[in-house]
């Protein structure tokens, strides 16, 4: 028996200025199918997700939707039809309840009825083993517990195609395995799933098929299953870029950073406070900081970038105490930072990446006596654009206008490029494609070479391994001791990030050093 085709596209387009995002796209899904779609950053994945869900028209193409000729008219005829969508960042409103979020979402008449609302996401949540409280305040939930209500939402409305647009990237270990079980249950009772994730092994575990874009087409499709993650990364990046990055070991500098029992209380009801922190990096090492999500990492980031003012304990930097210089301050004596966080924090989505480029790099010669210098600024922001392989159509667009994983490269490059003594980078390839994260582990361990120390705060255990020549772990806002990496099993760093460890004494840190 032929299985039912769900959804059909047909060479679909899309322009924007300067960029074809999808260039004559054709994708079949079945139904129950769970269907990858793959490809490196800013290959249209994400254009096309949007076409699917009706966000935005294709300049050409044709949809057909369970055999019968689509046009989209927005979101909400997506909805209507049975099309539902998780976004990569949530859509949710934080002082509303998990019900009240979800009754937006809904048609008047299906939203009145509060009870019976409730009662439907409590029998929707528990068929699929994802216990949710429908009265709970959507701030109070963690990130696992968020996208639980984004895809309850769309179950809701009996959605036959769930679109998930990196889904996996900001779940802990055990919340992939929750949403993947979820996933399969979905499609054992015939729900599509449309799947776009950068992580390969993950792909081949959890999907039947795969389409790969680049450059808005389509290069390749294939049953992920049968073939290696190195096949399907070269079916994405081609045959000439490097799929692993080569780390030879190097003996460190002396002492550059050195952080004594750091105290910070944070003002973030979802962050964790640091307590008693200590730390030494050295010139030319990396560092790795694993742990999940909310352990205090963010305010480490904070109290190093100059972000959070911290008297109590100390931070020196080249035997400067810095903890209470401010980031302008910090910059200039060489300290750079990649947040996690692309739009907002590392950049401004409304300004070009000219204007961007000035925001941290200022200090590259680009003011002269309170006058810019817009040339300098303008060949700044080309190089980074050159070196880091970003893709877009000019240094004048909006930052808001890269696909994630080019935005990315560009606040890493633009970090890089000012060769600073500390780099504090964060996540530094979350949503990056498999050839673009090897081109921004080469940079990391390029500045090491060069002198830098970096610390890497990273939820990616391979990445930390690979580059790291010393690590530990976070949890609730205490740091493990820091220990060289080849003497680190996987299991004691997954305790280490579970808080299963001994604080680290002042003197425990001087030696890590010593
Ligand atoms: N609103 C927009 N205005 C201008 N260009 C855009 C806009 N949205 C996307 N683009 C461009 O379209 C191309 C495809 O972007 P898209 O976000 O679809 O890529 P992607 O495959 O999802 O990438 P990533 O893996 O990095 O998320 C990129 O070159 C991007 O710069």
């Amino acid at each position: 028996m032929a299985t039912a085709q769900r959804l059909k596209l047909e060479n679909i387009v899309k322009e924007y200025p300067g960029c074809r995002a999808n260039d004559g796209v054709q994708l079949t899904v079945n139904a129950g199918e769970i269907h990858a779609l793959l490809g490196e950053n800013g290959a249209g994945k994400s254009t096309l997700m949007k076409v699917i869900y009706g966000v935005i028209q294709p300049d050409a193409g044709s949809i057909t939707w369970n055999g019968h000729p689509l046009t989209l008219q927005g979101p909400a005829h997506a909805r209507e039809l049975g099309i539902g969508m998780v976004f990569q960042h949530f859509s949710l409103f934080e002082t509303l309840t998990v019900a009240e979020n979800i009754a937006l979402s809904l048609p008047a008449d299906q939203a009145r009825d509060r009870r019976k609302l409730e009662a439907r996401i409590r029998e929707v949540s528990e068929h699929y083993g994802m216990a949710l409280d429908p009265r709970r305040y959507v701030n109070s939930l963690s990130i696992g517990e968020r996208q639980r209500v984004e895809i309850v939402r769309c179950l809701i409305q009996d959605s036959s195609l769930l679109i998930l647009d990196e889904p996996t990237s900001v779940l802990t270990p055990q919340e992939v395995e929750t949403l993947f079980r979820t996933l399969r249950q979905l499609s054992q009772e015939g729900c599509s799933i449309l799947f776009i994730s950068h992580k390969l092994q993950e792909v081949r575990d959890l999907c039947h098929r795969a389409t790969v874009l680049r450059q808005g087409r389509v290069t390749g499709e294939c049953n992920p299953g049968e073939v290696s993650t190195d096949d399907i990364a070269r079916m994405m990046v081609g045959n000439e870029t490097p799929l692993s990055t080569q780390v030879e070991p190097r003996e460190p500098g002396e002492v550059l950073l050195d952080v004594r029992e750091l105290n910070y209380r944070t003002s973030d009801p979802f962050g964790a406070s640091l307590q008693a922190l200590s730390m030494s990096l050295r010139a030319g090492e990396i560092v790795g900081i694993a742990g999940v999500a909310g352990n205090g990492q963010d305010e480490l980031l904070r109290a190093l970038s100059g972000e959070a003012l911290v008297g109590n304990g100390s931070i020196k930097l080249g035997g400067m105490a810095i903890g209470q210089a401010k980031p302008g301050v910090r910059r200039r004596l060489g300290v750079a930072v990649v947040p996690e966080e692309r739009l907002g924090r590392g950049a401004v989505p409304s300004m070009s990446l000219v204007d961007n480029s000035l925001l941290t790099a200022y200090g590259e010669g680009m003011v002269n006596k309170g006058w810019l210098a817009m040339g300098k600024v303008r060949d700044y922001a080309s190089r980074i654009v050159e070196a880091f392989g970003v893709r877009t159509a000019s240094i004048d667009s909006h930052a808001a206008s890269l696909s994630g994983g080019n935005l990315q490269k560009f606040i890493i490059g633009r970090e890089a490029l000012q060769q600073p003594k500390l780099l504090v980078a964060s996540h530094p390839t979350w949503g990056v494609d498999v050839g673009s994260a090897v081109a921004i582990h080469e940079a990391l361990v390029r500045l090491r070479d060069e002198g830098a120390a970096v610390l890497l705060i990273s939820e990616d255990l391979d990445e930390l391994f690979q580059l790291c020549g010393r690590m530990g772990a976070i949890c609730a806002g205490r740091l493990s001791p820091l220990v060289n990496t080849s003497e680190l099993t996987i299991e004691q760093l997954g305790q280490w990030m579970a808080g299963d460890f001994p604080s680290a004494t002042p003197s425990e840190v001087s030696h890590a050093v010593a």
